[in-house]
């Protein structure tokens, strides 16, 4: 059973279908990445899957469950496109990371140990241990997107959606950071990465779908990186990158 049955899917903004009768799968530990040119729609689809836009056509099952009637939502952890974890109000970075343990939770019961071990041990993964009482404010852009991979993985997840998470990263945190993710997919944890470049994951993708136009146009094996960008250390300015926030380059995880 997949951990993840998109099918048919259709997605508008304002009249304006977006992703188009879209079908992808994800097999318990699998690893697929979703590729696609700016605006093709794959932040959209993803979104769709945790739920945070609705579905204008097609249908979506998580572990099997129609996504309605999903309460499991503990099994997935989502890092969001980049936004800055700073949400305005002053947080900690190990108060947003536990906010992953919320659905572990029962209402109104205090955190039980496994919720508090989760918040440093995931803080450390990403080499933010030190940082675990910083106002998240206070951190650098790329360092907010560690804290938000942290609180994704402090979910304990069975399937981590992640949409571009390590735009703005440096490179030899990229790779630590894929050490981490690799790691999950070997403890049985499903991956769905959203990308533009295969970066030091692409020896455990295991399929990529490629969108264009909202519709998807590859379901197969993964691009092999060509000409510089098989470089890993090739100098690249991303869109959605600021280029004024990469961070120091040592990464204090396992
Ligand atoms: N909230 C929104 N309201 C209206 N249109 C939107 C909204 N979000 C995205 N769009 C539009 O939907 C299309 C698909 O956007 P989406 O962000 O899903 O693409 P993407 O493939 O993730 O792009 P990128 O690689 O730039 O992140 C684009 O044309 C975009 O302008």
């Amino acid at each position: 059973m997949p951990v993840l049955n998109v099918r048919g899917a259709t997605v508008s903004y304002g009249g304006r279908a977006v992703v188009r009768g879209v079908d992808l799968a994800v097999e318990p530990g699998e690893a697929v990445a979703l590729m696609g040119a700016n605006g093709s729609g794959k932040s959209t689809l993803i979104k769709a899957v945790a739920g945070l836009v609705p579905l204008a056509g097609g249908s979506i099952e998580l572990f099997g469950a129609p996504q309605k009637r999903f309460r499991a939502w503990q099994r997935i952890g989502y890092v969001p496109q980049r936004t800055g974890a700073a949400s305005g109000v002053p947080s900690t970075a190990a108060e947003v990371v536990s906010q992953g343990r919320l659905a572990h939770r029962f209402l109104g019961m205090p955190p039980r140990r496994a919720d508090r071990e989760a918040v440093p041990r995931s803080l450390a993964e990403v080499g933010l241990a030190d940082h675990a009482h910083c106002s998240v404010d206070t951190l650098s852009g790329g360092q907010q997107q560690r804290v938000l991979i942290a609180r994704a993985l402090a979910t304990d997840p069975d399937l981590l959606i992640m949409d571009e998470p390590t735009v703005g990263v440096d490179a030899e945190t990229q790779a630590a950071l894929a050490r981490v993710v690799s790691d999950r997919i070997d403890a049985g944890c499903a991956v769905l990465l959203v990308t533009h470049e295969l970066g030091p994951l692409t020896d455990r993708l295991d399929r990529a779908v490629v969108l264009a136009d909202g519709k998807v146009v590859h379901d197969g094996a993964p691009p092999r990186p060509v000409g510089e960008h098989a470089d890993p250390h090739h100098e690249h300015a991303h869109p959605h990158a600021n280029g004024d926030d990469a961070d120091e380059p040592f990464w204090g995880g396992k």
